[in-house]
């Protein structure tokens, strides 16, 4: 397997505070890979420096071979870096397929101008294609029955998942889901999970953020850990489980399950 994204000593300071720390991390092509750690740990801040959020204060950050550090976030959305938020940011009062084609939008070839004539056959192709892009990503989570629904009537964990198909719509090679489990039933989660594991299947490689252990060990192939924004483990689930540092810093206390 080859290194589609690679964190070379990143490092952010906000202040004094050294939110990341020098850390080195590969995200294979293909795989699963999962972040944990105790709150605060730097987790989403990382997917912060991914996206372009913040630039990195030091180091490299690298996807496809090439350097994202300090790109903006369009630019790095645009290059095939899709996300999910923890907390979710939909538009409430639009429908779940207009939420959807605001992702896909991204993608489009027209711009505003472009938007505004319409009528022009070219725009009306791309439109038709960005139609079906969307209601395709629906259906990888299982929601293109509810594509006029408005966004807000759906249930939570219906919500999270169309947050998904939005970060789908840019056609990503990389999916960053930020605690994609957090406030789901068990049963929710359980769907999730075989989503994810589809969601891969179809070519795009999943680095997750998640507090719930049962979750991120039935899920993953790999699994960093950060502490204090430094990287203490990287392994397959097993051997971070074992690992006495991971359990001190986190199993032993703050994780779930
Ligand atoms: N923009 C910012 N300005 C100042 N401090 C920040 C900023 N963003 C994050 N931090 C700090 O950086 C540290 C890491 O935060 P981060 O949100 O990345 O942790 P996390 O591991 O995702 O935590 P959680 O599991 O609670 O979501 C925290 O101390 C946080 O307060």
């Amino acid at each position: 397997m080859t290194a589609l994204l690679k964190l070379d000593n990143a490092t952010i300071r906000f202040g004094g505070l050294v939110a990341v720390n020098g850390v080195n991390l590969d995200v294979e092509e293909g795989e699963i890979m999962a972040l944990i750690g105790p709150n605060g740990a730097g987790k989403s801040t990382i997917f912060n420096l991914i996206t372009g959020i913040y630039p990195p204060t030091e180091g490299g950050i690298s996807f496809k071979g090439k350097s994202i550090a300090g790109l903006q976030p369009h630019v790095i959305a645009g290059g095939g870096i899709g996300r999910t938020f923890q907390n979710i940011r939909l538009f409430n009062e639009l429908t779940v397929l207009e939420n959807v084609l605001i992702g896909a939008h991204t993608r489009g070839s027209w711009n505003l101008t472009g938007a505004l004539l319409k009528l022009l056959p070219p725009v009306r192709r791309e439109e038709g294609r960005l139609l079906e892009l969307a209601i395709h990503c629906l259906s990888q989570v299982d929601l293109a029955h509810k594509a006029y629904e408005q966004a807000c009537n759906l249930p939570y964990g219906e919500q999270r998942r169309l947050e998904i198909a939005r970060a789908l719509a840019i056609e990503p090679a990389l999916i960053l889901l930020d605690e994609p489990a957090a406030g789901m039933n068990p049963q929710e989660k359980q769907t999730l999970l075989t989503m994810v594991r589809n969601i891969r299947a179809s070519g795009v490689t999943v680095f997750l953020v998640e507090h719930d252990m049962k979750f991120v060990m039935g899920l993953s192939d790999r699994i960093a850990v950060l502490d204090y924004g430094v990287k203490i483990a990287d392994g397959k689930p097993e051997e971070v489980r074992a690992n006495p540092a991971v359990i001190e810093a986190y199993l032993g206390k703050g994780a779930t399950n």
